[in-house]
């Protein structure tokens, strides 16, 4: 079996497939406050018990006015990378709006996955009820979602960029919201283009949720 694992250097650029690359250092502080905001927004709104139908469309007036003032500025082209630097010196992209992980989508939970000490990628994140699927319980496909962005970023960080071919997921307990989840990934083997990559989710270090998974890495064209 061998472990084909490129330095990070030969990663490839975004900018040479026309991709834009936006530095995380370079998000305005208050774009971030602004994402956080409106994520309280959506949380709110999926709660809220008001029924005052004046209170309602005064909040969606006030919504569509800052809408329409922020779409003012031209949008982000399709694909827009951002370029991360971690803690280990290495660094990484990953698409600004990623529904995961992404920098400035206030529908992302605020996940951050960094390399771990001892090989793979590590990350915590507390969910609220933008995830809800059972009552008090993440959604299974949000636990999917997560594990898919564990493997992909682990098989990413040892290997190259990839599209994942095969995600099999085992809910081994509730996950429940509100709780810290502790989410791990590392890569076991690869041969030739497919990195065969295990994850994990744990909740008070015990195992809610694991995943094996086959990433297949993208082809650089010369
Ligand atoms: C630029 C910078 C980007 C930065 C990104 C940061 C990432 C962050 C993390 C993001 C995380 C989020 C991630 C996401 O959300 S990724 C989004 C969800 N995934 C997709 O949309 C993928 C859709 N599928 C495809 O595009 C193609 O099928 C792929 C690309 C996967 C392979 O088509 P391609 O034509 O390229 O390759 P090939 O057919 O020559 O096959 C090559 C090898 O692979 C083996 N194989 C293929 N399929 C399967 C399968 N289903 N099970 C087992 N094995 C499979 C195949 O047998 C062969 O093996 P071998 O003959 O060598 O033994």
């Amino acid at each position: 079996m061998t472990v084909n694992t490129q330095p990070a250097t030969e990663r490839p650029d975004p900018r040479a497939f026309g991709l834009p690359v936006v530095e995380q250092a370079d998000i305005p502080a208050e774009l971030r406050t602004l994402v956080g905001r409106v994520h309280a927004l959506i949380d709110t709104v999926a709660n809220t018990t008001e029924t005052d139908p004046a209170v309602l469309a005064e909040a969606a007036a006030a919504v569509e006015e800052v809408t329409d003032r922020l779409a003012a500025a031209p949008r982000r082209q399709i694909g827009t990378m951002v370029r991360r630097d971690l803690p280990d010196g290495d660094s990484e992209y990953g698409t600004i709006t990623n529904i995961v992980a992404g920098d400035t989508n206030p529908a992302a939970p605020p996940l951050s996955l960094v390399p771990a000490a001892g090989g793979g990628v590590h990350g915590e994140v507390t969910l609220d009820t933008v995830y809800q699927g059972p009552p008090g319980l993440v959604h299974g496909g949000w636990i999917a979602a997560l594990l898919d962005q564990a493997v992909g970023t682990a098989s990413s960080l040892a290997t190259s960029p990839g599209l994942t071919a095969r995600l099999e997921v085992n809910y081994r307990r509730p996950t429940p919201l509100f709780n810290p989840l502790e989410i791990t990934a590392e890569v076991e083997r690869t041969e030739r283009r497919k990195v065969y990559v295990n994850g994990r989710i744990r909740v008070n270090g015990e195992v809610t949720a694991e995943a094996t998974a086959i990433m297949v890495r993208v082809e650089v064209p010369e």
